[in-house]
Order: structure tokens, then C-alpha cells, then sequence
């Protein structure tokens, strides 16, 4: 696993961090379109072709000054690409788990997920749960506390998103850069940052936009 301490150059941007966050799920919850939301800011609407493997993209973010290179691994939720998937978590710093909060199974399937989070990613990976389709309310059937509750009885973070309006998504990928950083950084400031916190004083709630 990358330290993050070189200074690395890719192109024209230089960075001093870089991570890797791997998207996984089920099939169709949204992970393309969250990827896309955060690093083109656009959504697909219409247009659902099903990730065939594995795919990545990455994006730099300025944190304080601190330039952090994202490299964002969008994998497909279909069954017949688990295995080849499951190779890329060893090296993830960051795994963000999405649900569709207008499916009920793939809510229940984030417990499987987190079983193979358990055996295939290292033990002091960053993972957060995304209930994805917020704007959906009307098609709801996960309310926002069942996945409040699933979240802190894994103890970890929690978001509901929206890659249609944009709700909570960069807030989502900003939070696990802040904390990789603050995970490698020696300074006191950074030291003292608390995910959740942040979390809860940044985040938008669904029934807003
Ligand atoms: N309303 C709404 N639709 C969404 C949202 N996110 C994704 N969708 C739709 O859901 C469908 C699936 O989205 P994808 O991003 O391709 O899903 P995926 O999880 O990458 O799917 P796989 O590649 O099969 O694993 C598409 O038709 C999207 O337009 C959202 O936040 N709101």
C-alpha cells in the first residue's frame, strides 16, 4: 500500500497524496453515476450500461493546501465479476459500500458486502456506506435510519447521495480524503479530525433538494 508521502506527478498536476477508493455494491445502485457526478459533475440520466469489470478514473482535490490525488476504482456489482474485483481491495484505502434506497435487497446485501470487505481488504481500510437515489423519495424503501443503524453497528460512516442532484457526493469523497490524509499526516490539526464529525456538521439532508 502507497504511504502517500512522495510527491508524485501524473500529467501536467502535481500531488503530495495519493488514494486509492474502490466503489462497490450491487448491480445498479449507482457507482458509475457517483463516479461521474464527483469528477465531471454531470449525470447520465438515461443511459444504464453495466460496468464490465473494473474501471478507474481519478481526480485531484485541494485539502488546505494539500494537493490529494483520488483514484477512484468503479467496480461492476454483477456476480460473474466478484472474483476479479475482489483482487483490487487489498490495495484500497477507501471503500465506499452503495445501496439503493428504492431496492430493498441491495440494503440487505450491504452485510454481505461487509463479509467480503472483512476477508479481502486490508484491516485499517476507510469504508462508508452511501444509500444512493435520495431524490427517489416518492420509490423510497429504505428509510434514512435503517441505514444509520446498519452503518453504526459496523461502526462506520454514513451518507445518503444522490448522483442525480448531486446530494452529499463530493461531501462523501472529500471526507475520505480528509481522513487518509489525517491518517498520514504528523500534524496536530489534522490529527485531531473526526470523519463523522465532519460528517454531521457538512452533510445535506434528503428531504432538502
Ligand atoms: N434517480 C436516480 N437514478 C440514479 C442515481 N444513480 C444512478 N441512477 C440510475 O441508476 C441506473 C444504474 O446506475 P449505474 O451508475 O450504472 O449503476 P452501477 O452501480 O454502476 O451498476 P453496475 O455497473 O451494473 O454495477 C442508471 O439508470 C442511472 O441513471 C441517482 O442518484 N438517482
Amino acid at each position: 500500500m502507497d504511504n502517500g508521502t512522495a510527491k508524485g506527478r501524473h500529467g501536467k498536476e502535481s500531488f503530495d497524496h495519493i488514494c486509492k477508493v474502490m466503489l462497490i455494491g450491487d448491480s445498479s445502485v449507482g457507482k458509475t453515476c457517483l463516479l461521474v457526478r464527483f469528477k465531471d459533475g454531470a449525470f447520465l440520466a438515461c443511459s444504464y450500461i453495466s460496468t464490465v469489470g473494473i474501471d478507474f478514473r481519478s481526480k485531484i482535490v485541494n485539502l488546505d493546501g494539500t494537493k490529494v490525488k483520488l483514484q477512484i476504482f468503479d467496480t461492476a456489482g454483477q456476480e460473474r465479476f466478484r472474483s476479479l474485483t475482489h483482487s483490487y481491495y487489498r490495495d484500497a484505502h477507501a471503500l465506499l459500500l452503495v445501496y439503493d434506497v428504492t431496492c430493498n435487497e441491495s440494503f440487505l446485501n450491504v452485510r454481505e458486502w461487509l463479509t467480503v470487505v472483512e476477508e479481502h481488504a486490508s484491516p485499517d481500510v476507510i469504508v462508508m456506506i452511501l444509500g444512493n437515489k435520495a431524490d427517489m423519495n416518492g420509490e423510497r424503501v429504505v428509510k434514512t435510519e435503517q441505514g444509520e443503524r446498519l452503518a453504526k453497528e459496523y461502526g462506520v460512516a454514513f451518507l445518503e447521495t444522490s448522483a442525480k442532484t448531486g446530494l452529499n457526493v463530493d461531501l462523501a469523497f472529500m471526507a475520505i480524503a480528509k481522513d487518509i490524509k489525517a491518517k498520514r499526516s504528523l500534524r496536530s490539526a489534522d490529527k485531531d479530525f473526526n470523519m463523522g464529525e465532519f460528517i454531521e456538521s457538512k452533510k445535506q439532508s434528503s428531504s432538502c433538494c
